[in-house]
């Protein structure tokens, strides 16, 4: 299932312009929308959710235009969506949840109900716990009782808007290889502003800065533009400065070390510079560094 979307804008009441011209393709398969706080992630998501309607543009998603109300119909009937804050009833067990959503999205007949929400808390590996109440459980429990649900009506586009912000690092790492075993067939889109959970479970993304798409290909393509802006840079402690990023630095005890992304410094004060290989979060680094045209209608893809 492919998503096409052209020059879509959206401006909100009060006139904040979220999206201004996006234009991107997502096929099917696993893919990242990365981007910043307020670059415009959850506007798209919900517009493709059918949840908000844009200003202007074009959005086809598989054989249906989501422009019209029959449209936005059609796509409802094959969207699964795990929104940022999806309400749960906390005095609900996960398999009381489960089928309560269940009805309300019409899936017929009793004991397929039953049946369904049964496999997807295997799915989910929350079957030996489905009797307990979710305010028991903690963040990532919850986050994967949110992926069942979205799961309910075996969507062929399964949409994940930031899934694992306020996860630890052992429920993050559970939930990205749950969304990777999702794949196949299905179109999953996967918002974050989290570099590492696409690293780890998409191959292909698309960079979203101030509603307009920067970048768009693969992992290997984002790195490959950084190759050359990346380097280790040891000074005995003096911070250097110039048209770059540090993305991080270490004292080593007698001197300091500073991984950077931009042009290199003059090498005054410094005990040594060299190239590095890039990094996904240098790529990212890079990529938000440069400059966002605002008088392009459209960002050129980069794929
Ligand atoms: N209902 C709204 N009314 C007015 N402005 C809004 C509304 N929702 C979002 N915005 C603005 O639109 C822009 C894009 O917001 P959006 O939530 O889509 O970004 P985001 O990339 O999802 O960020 P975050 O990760 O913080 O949710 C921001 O400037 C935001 O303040």
């Amino acid at each position: 299932m492919e998503i096409l979307l052209k020059d879509l804008t959206k401006v909100y009441r009060g006139g904040v312009q979220a999206l201004k011209g996006l234009e991107l393709t997502i096929p099917t398969g696993m893919f990242g929308l990365l981007g910043p706080n307020g670059a415009g992630k959850t506007t798209l998501i919900r517009i493709l959710a059918g949840i908000l309607h844009p200003t202007s543009g074009i959005i086809r998603v598989g054989p249906y235009d989501g422009t019209t109300e029959h449209g936005r119909q059609q796509i409802k009937r094959i969207l699964g969506y795990l929104p940022q804050d999806l309400g749960m009833y906390p005095d609900l067990s996960a398999r009381e949840f489960l089928d309560y959503i269940a009805i309300l999205k019409g899936l017929d007949g009793h004991r397929a109900r039953k049946a369904r929400v049964e496999e997807l808390l295997e799915l989910v590996s929350l079957s030996t716990v489905a009797r307990r109440k979710l305010k028991t459980f903690s963040g990532g429990m919850k986050r994967r009782v949110g992926i069942a649900q979205a799961l309910l009506n075996d969507p062929q586009l399964l949409i994940v808007d930031e899934p694992t912000a306020g996860l630890d690092p052992e429920e993050r790492i559970r939930f990205r290889n749950l969304l990777a075993d999702l794949g196949g067939n299905r179109t999953i889109l996967l918002s974050t502003h989290i570099v590492e959970d696409i690293a780890q479970s998409c191959r292909q993304l698309a960079i979203l800065r101030e509603g307009r798409v920067t970048f768009q290909g693969s992992l290997a393509q984002m790195v490959q533009q950084t190759r050359g802006k990346t380097w280790l840079i040891t000074t005995n402690g003096a911070r250097p400065e110039g048209a770059f990023t540090i993305v991080s630095t270490l004292h080593t005890g007698t001197a300091v070390q500073y991984r950077i992304v931009g042009e290199p410094p003059a090498r005054a004060n410094m005990l040594a510079m060299e190239p590095l290989e890039p990094g996904l979060e240098d790529s990212y680094v890079w990529l938000m560094r440069t400059q966002v045209n605002p008088n392009q209608a459209s960002a050129p893809r980069q794929a």
